[in-house]
């Protein structure tokens, strides 16, 4: 029975609430105990706990069936494979100095998982490494995943980091030494190479880390956050509640489609004869001892605010991997065009622009005698002309138009328009490179949107700066100025996702994407900035840059899968438009961030800092990126001379 729903027709794994539940060989009644107490599935022990190889060995009766719970026929297929997580024994210790106790480990491992998949189970919960080393538990995965087929394996981990490194550890949750339990997710998942088929469950316990320390995990592959009674507080009435942090925290997971598992005994009382219940299912009086406890997470959910209509439609974008537009050396579709003039904020920031520099340009006296020359140069399908319009309408101002376009696509729309929407003797049509044409008059604004994720990486300055020879010297070039900007991530779904191209060009590449699962480590840093017009004789397109970011001291250790980009625009004045998340423009959707990848993700240890280098290079038909990281760790250089990305000229 799903938490519930969410406007807009949740299909997030995140709606479904798991039990953990204790080794029970009647594995239907289990499961219908569980589910008819609300349940959607259960993390359930495969094998009798008290199984061990090594007891076999000296059994006559060796030759008998192993102690599974029943056989595969107890459930029907569709019930093991969407009610059943499996529970690897909690007793294995892969890495225990004890040989013997190491070797029934590993057989019981791969005698466990080869009998999930035989069930095809969606996944299984390994124990969490009982030492800080965890090698030999790594090799025997790696065997395992050799030959898994579609199944998950979610690594149990108990989200820990004290702050401070003398304070007590825990053996029982986490391998002993180790005080911050990503670093052994790290260690573990760096044994495996990011193998996309292992992922963490979390075990949120009554005291969370930092807030920053957290936010590390969302770059991570978690599926399921494991939320034991005891970390419930108790409400005035007597119910299971979460603390605030614990509650954000759930919702987060939530927007992640992290399932959540309730483990443990019921630790409260809750008043009998009353119901705090939203979905009650009871049956006959009968109530499952953790139902409040489910109560509680589905009531966390369901008061969720509903997703906004723009992250609804971008769902389906979330972590795609795109490559960026190419509209100099390309000419863009119809439909591209089209989701641009739906993003009514970007226009009205240019239509504010052009008003400002229209009123600074021609004062109230001369309004009606001074036409202003603005020429709109890359015109698409006219939304900036109109933009510009609307703006000498709405400050009384006489204009007169160029509509300069290359594509001649675009063009055909462009003429269209021009009956229309009444644009005759207003607006001129010209079917041109702007960086070649003739112009007749000279401008006194310039308008364009060349922009892309990265600000420059569509060639802006390239095409500005060829069209600067037909603005007058004290004209107004809309935008005047843009930055890029970047800061370090975690990404592990992206990483991996390149990684399966198995080749360099996919990790030289930068890419167009929706940042969902990812952890922005640091603040922004910028990166570029091109200005317009620049009349300086020394100018060049040619950039580098080095940055040193710092990240927050409490985050811990963290590993960096690539850099985010962002830019964001001086259109005019105080007129300005991006994705810079500090600084975003409100609702505005027609840019993601762009991801520049690491071939070997790099760590980063707390108090280090991370120096990385950008360069922007123009060759004669050609320009592109090329990044590197120096410290704490030299990567290779990325896409030298442009070898594997680059925007045509
Ligand atoms: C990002 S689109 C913006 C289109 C339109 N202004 C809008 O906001 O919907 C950029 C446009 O500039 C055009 N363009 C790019 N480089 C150009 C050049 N050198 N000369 C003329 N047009 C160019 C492209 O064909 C494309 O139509």
């Amino acid at each position: 029975m799903p938490l519930g729903e969410r406007h807009g027709g949740d299909k997030s794994e995140s709606r479904y609430c798991g039990i953990e539940t204790e080794f029970d060989d009647d594995m239907p009644n289990l499961l219908s105990y569980n589910v008819h107490g609300g349940f959607d599935f259960i993390l359930a022990t495969l094998m009798d706990p008290n199984y061990r190889p090594s007891l076999l060995d000296n059994d006559t009766s060796r030759s008998r069936a192993l102690p599974f719970a029943g056989s595969d026929l107890v459930l029907s297929p569709s019930q093991w494979s969407s009610h059943v997580v499996g529970k690897i024994s909690s007793w294995i210790d892969l890495d225990s100095e004890d040989e013997t106790l190491r070797e029934d480990s590993e057989i019981t491992l791969k005698q466990e998982i080869a009998w999930a998949s035989h069930l095809s189970l969606q996944a299984c919960l390994l124990p969490t490494p009982k030492g800080s080393s965890c090698a030999n538990y790594a090799r025997c995965l790696n065997q395992i995943f050799q030959n898994l087929g579609g199944m998950q394996l979610w690594l149990r981990i108990p989200l820990v980091k004290s702050e401070d490194d003398t304070e007590a550890k825990n053996p029982d949750c986490m391998g002993e030494g180790k005080v911050d339990s990503w670093e052994l997710w790290n260690s573990f998942r760096l044994l495996c190479e990011h193998h996309s088929q292992l992922s963490v469950a979390l075990d949120l316990l009554s005291s969370l880390p930092s807030a920053s320390s957290v936010a590390r995990w969302f770059g991570e592959p978690i599926r399921a956050a494991i939320i034991n009674t005891n970390s419930f507080l108790t409400n005035a009435k007597g119910y299971p509640c979460l603390s605030k942090r614990h509650q954000r925290l759930a919702t987060a997971f939530f927007d992640h489609s992290v399932q959540i598992v309730i483990s443990g005994r019921s630790v409260h009382k809750v008043p009998v004869g009353t119901s705090e219940s939203h979905v009650d299912n009871q049956i006959e009086g009968w109530r499952h001892p953790l139902k409040s406890y489910l109560d509680y997470v589905a009531f966390l959910y369901q008061k969720m605010d509903p997703l906004p209509e723009q992250e609804r439609f971008e769902l389906g974008y979330r972590d795609y991997l795109q490559s960026p537009l190419q509209p100099l050396m390309d000419n863009l579709e119809a439909q591209t065009y089209e989701i641009f003039e739906k993003d009514t904020c970007k226009y009205s920031q240019y239509q504010r622009a052009v008003a400002k520099a229209l009123v600074d340009r021609v004062p109230d006296e001369d309004a009606s005698r001074v036409t202003t020359v603005l020429m709109v140069v890359g015109a698409g399908r006219g939304p900036l002309v109109r933009a510009s319009l609307q703006a000498a309408e709405e400050t009384d101002r006489k204009l007169k138009i160029y509509a300069v376009e290359k594509n001649p696509n675009a063009v055909v729309t462009l003429h269209s328009l021009i009956k229309l929407e009444g644009w005759e003797g207003i607006v001129t049509i010209v079917s041109s490179d702007m960086r070649s044409w003739d112009a007749p008059e000279k401008a006194d604004i310039l308008v364009s949107e060349l922009l892309g994720s990265f600000g420059d990486n569509e060639l802006s300055p390239e095409c500005l700066d060829g069209a600067q020879r037909f603005l007058k010297e004290d004209g107004i070039s809309i935008p005047s100025s843009y930055t890029s900007f970047v800061q370090p991530v975690t990404a592990c779904k992206l990483y991996n996702d390149i990684k399966s191209h198995k080749d360099l060009v996919h990790f030289e590449t930068a890419y167009v994407v929706k940042l969902h699962r990812v952890a922005r480590l640091a603040h922004t840093q910028p990166v570029f900035t091109f200005t317009h017009p620049d009349h300086s004789p020394t100018a060049s397109n040619q950039r580098y840059k080095k940055l040193q970011f710092d990240i927050p001291e409490d985050t811990g250790a963290a590993l960096i899968h690539g850099f985010a980009g962002y830019f964001d625009a001086t259109l005019y004045k105080d007129v300005h438009l991006g994705i810079e998340p500090s600084t975003c423009t409100p609702n505005m959707f027609s840019w993601f961030p762009i991801f520049f990848p690491l071939r070997t993700p790099v760590c980063v240890q707390p108090g280090s800092p991370l120096e990385v280098h950008f360069w922007r290079c123009c060759g004669s038909t050609k320009v592109w990126y090329e990044w590197c990281v120096t410290s704490p760790s030299a990567s290779p250089l990325h896409n030298t001379n442009g070898r594997s990305y680059w925007v045509g000229l």
